[in-house]
């Protein structure tokens, strides 16, 4: 059943919600985590509904970079009195969704307050700094950025220093080049006055590493910047025009404090890792938007026959928008759930960290690192189908796709470029390969067991067991990703010895297998999404529900290995005869999904302003919306521009004159 017909709605989408075979509530609450969360949605989506203060005055497409930053300014104003009615304050998902909705994909002018500068202050200060900064920061009394990235080194080789000077007992913060200016940081070129400044530490002519600073950058009062700082807007970007990202140059600031070593030479990084764990979901989230709003665009537009003389279909019939969109759809979920369950182990992990436990450290930065890596990359391209799905329209800010896509591109590169850090996935993974190689062999004991990893150790099948059951076999399909993962990571890590053995420094030996490398660690990645979904879906009772999500599950696991063939055949692991078998799985999964299509995206229950498009609004409407759209640009509300007739009118009258002479 799909709750959301209503009468008046386009007769197209009414007709695909009367088709319905599940129950769409029941949809929403696997998808947010029980009908309770989704009923949260829903009370939280009405209170912004309700407070108009909390709208904007016009389009964002419509406002300059100016007006989009006041208005922003605006809504934060009144933010907090609004937040603690609507949530739970401290429950961080509905938080993030009442941010959404008052914000859109632009963000809170004041995020990087509170996604990396305060929760760097609550996990990596000490008690008496806590006392003094933690309500404060809360109240927001101060907003702190995180201003780690220079304009031209990486993060092992920051250039600020920060030197304690043993007399005064001051560290002095200092940017001693033009690159190790700070460049990026979000929020601090004009909003946040306080900078978590990431600086090597000298003491004694002694450096040791990369450590966070506390530095006041603008006058608590004026606002103005403090003695010793440069800092201002880098200008404006692909998109998160709404956020001030800036430049901050450090002339012999002095702010003060002690030196207390943390539990882990990492745990410096630990704000990123958070960050990391917030953004797989949330690319599931874009993915989701952006499929929705295709789905229910190909679901209204009708264009040309598929039989002669029956009529234009709606181009949702066509195999190639199917192929095209429900793919997206698929990973969108896998990306939800594999981040759901990332987000909930970063957070013990977290914790265990601040009682001293770092054992969980190295899983947890693996997986962080490969799952942003994964998810950005496809959702960015996934965003993309979507976009060129909606022909035309999809290329108008009215779709909603330029601002979506346009934000969209940032996640590949936020928190660590997605090479990078697939990088450090592989070097996690060389790890494994080592104990395999040698250490078990003469009889060592593998690393703690751990379900993300278990698989390489264990002796899989040879051969790939993919056949034509009528019900598909999620078990043989799993076993391909492991295999290949696995035969991905040995072959990199014997590559890596060979080349050592033939005298290439360790650093050399990497870059030349690092094509290989990333391979391997996405392998590794697809593997974990795999299994996340699986077990996802093995949790679930209620055969209708079930058996739409398993519908979703085949078009995932056999879309993603497809992906994956030449892997797979080219040692003959796979045969050309199975490759036609996940083909055949993938074409019945799109028309198996083709009839509950708009019931699905309608399960995650996005409001229209959560999607921010006429192509995919709830209700269908769109041709007369498209006008009205149209009819609120600025520029109509002049008939004739007010420069018209000095240049174009001019040009043309000139011209007139000139042909009757
Ligand atoms: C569409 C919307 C998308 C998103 C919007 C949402 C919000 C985002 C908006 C804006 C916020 C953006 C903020 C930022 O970007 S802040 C800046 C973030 N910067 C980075 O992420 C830099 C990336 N680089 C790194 O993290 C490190 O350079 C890197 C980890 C790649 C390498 O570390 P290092 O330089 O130390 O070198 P290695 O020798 O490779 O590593 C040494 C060792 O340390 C281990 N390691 C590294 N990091 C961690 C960690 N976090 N936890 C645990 N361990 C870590 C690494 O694995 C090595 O271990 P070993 O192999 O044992 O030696
Ligand atoms: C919208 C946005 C918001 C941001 N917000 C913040 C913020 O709040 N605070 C902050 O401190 N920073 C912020 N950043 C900076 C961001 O974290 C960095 O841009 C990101 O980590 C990538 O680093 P980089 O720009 O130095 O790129 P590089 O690391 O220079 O990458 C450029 C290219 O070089 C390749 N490359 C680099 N190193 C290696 C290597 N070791 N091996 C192989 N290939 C390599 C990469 O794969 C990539 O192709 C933000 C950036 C953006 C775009």
């Amino acid at each position: 059943m799909n709750h959301q017909i209503k009468k008046d709605d386009n007769p197209d989408l009414i007709e695909e919600r009367s088709k319905a075979t599940f129950d769409t509530d029941a949809f929403g609450a696997f998808i947010w985590g029980g009908y309770n969360n989704l009923k949260r949605r829903r009370e939280i989506a009405r209170y912004y509904e309700d407070h108009k203060e909390l709208h904007d005055t016009v389009p964002i497409a419509f406002m300059t970079r100016e007006e989009k930053l006041e208005n922003a300014y605006r809504k934060a104003s009144i933010f907090e009195n609004h937040i603690k009615k609507a949530c739970d304050v401290n429950n961080p998902e509905e938080v993030r969704y009442f941010n959404w909705l008052v914000y859109h994909i632009d963000g809170h002018p004041t995020s990087v307050h509170s996604i990396m500068g305060f929760p760097t202050i609550i996990n990596q200060s000490d008690k008496e700094q806590q006392e003094r900064w933690l309500q404060s920061g809360e109240n927001r009394e101060y907003l702190a950025t995180y201003a780690q990235t220079e304009l031209g080194t990486n993060i092992k080789k920051l250039e600020t220093t920060a030197t304690y000077d043993q007399k005064t007992e001051e560290f002095i913060l200092n940017s001693p080049t033009v690159t190790s200016l700070k460049w990026w940081p979000g929020n601090m070129g004009h909003s946040h006055n306080v900078a978590i400044v990431m600086a090597q530490l000298w003491i004694n002519n002694k450096c040791y590493g990369p450590h966070p600073f506390f530095v006041q950058i603008r006058d608590p009062k004026t606002h103005k910047p403090l003695p010793g700082i440069t800092v201002g807007d880098i200008g404006p970007k692909f998109g998160l025009n709404t956020t001030d990202n800036g430049f901050l140059k450090l002339d012999h600031v002095f702010p003060n404090g002690t030196y207390v070593p943390p539990v882990h030479d990492k745990i410096a990084y630990s704000s990123m890792m958070l960050v990391r764990a917030i953004i797989t979901p949330l690319m599931g989230e874009n993915l989701c938007i952006g499929a929705t709003i295709a789905i229910r665009y190909s679901a209204i537009r009708r264009q040309g026959e598929i039989k002669p003389g029956d009529g234009e279909v709606q181009i949702l019939d066509y195999q190639t928008q199917q192929h095209r969109l429900f793919p997206q759809l698929a990973r969108g979920i896998a990306f939800l759930l594999a981040g759901r369950n990332t987000y909930n182990f970063c957070n013990n992990v977290l914790k265990d960290i601040k009682n001293g436990d770092v054992s969980l450290l190295a899983d947890l930065h693996a997986i962080l690192c490969g799952l942003k890596a994964i998810s950005s990359y496809q959702a960015e391209l996934g965003l993309e189908q979507c976009r060129m799905a909606c022909g035309g329209h999809g290329y108008s800010a009215a779709s909603g796709f330029p601002l979506l896509n346009s934000n969209q591109f940032n996640g590949v590169t936020v928190e660590g470029d997605n090479l990078v850090l697939l990088l450090q996935v592989a070097r996690y993974l060389m790890k494994r390969a080592k104990e395999i190689r040698y250490e078990i062999r003469y009889g060592q004991q593998p690393s703690k067991p751990n379900e993300i990893y278990d698989y390489l150790f264990d002796d899989a099948p040879k051969k790939c067991l993919i056949d034509q059951a009528y019900v598909p076999n999620y078990k043989n399909v799993l076993e391909s990703f492991e295999y290949l993962s696995k035969k991905l990571t040995l072959q990199a890590y014997d590559k890596l010895e060979q080349l050592k053995q033939r005298g290439r420094t360790s650093e050399v030996a990497w870059n030349e297998c690092s094509v290989e490398l990333c391979k391997a660690a996405r392998a590794h990645i697809r593997t974990f999404l795999a299994r996340t979904f699986i077990n996802e879906v093995n949790q679930v009772n209620g055969l209708p529900l079930l058996t739409v999500l398993k519908d979703l599950l085949q078009l995932y696991l056999f879309y993603e290995v497809k992906e994956c063939m030449a892997g797979l055949m080219e040692d003959g692991y796979m045969l050309g005869q199975q490759l036609h078998y996940v083909k055949k799985n993938i074409y019945e999964a799109l028309s198996k999904i083709r009839p509950n299509a708009v019931s699905i995206v309608d399960s995650f229950d996005f409001t229209d302003r959560e999607l921010n498009s006429v192509l995919g609004r709830r209700d269908g409407h769109v041709y007369e919306n498209l006008l009205k759209w149209a009819q609120a640009s600025p520029l109509n509300k002049h008939d004739v521009l007010p420069f018209h007739h000095k240049y174009l009118g001019r040009m043309m009258e000139e011209a007139r004159q000139k042909s009757r002479l």
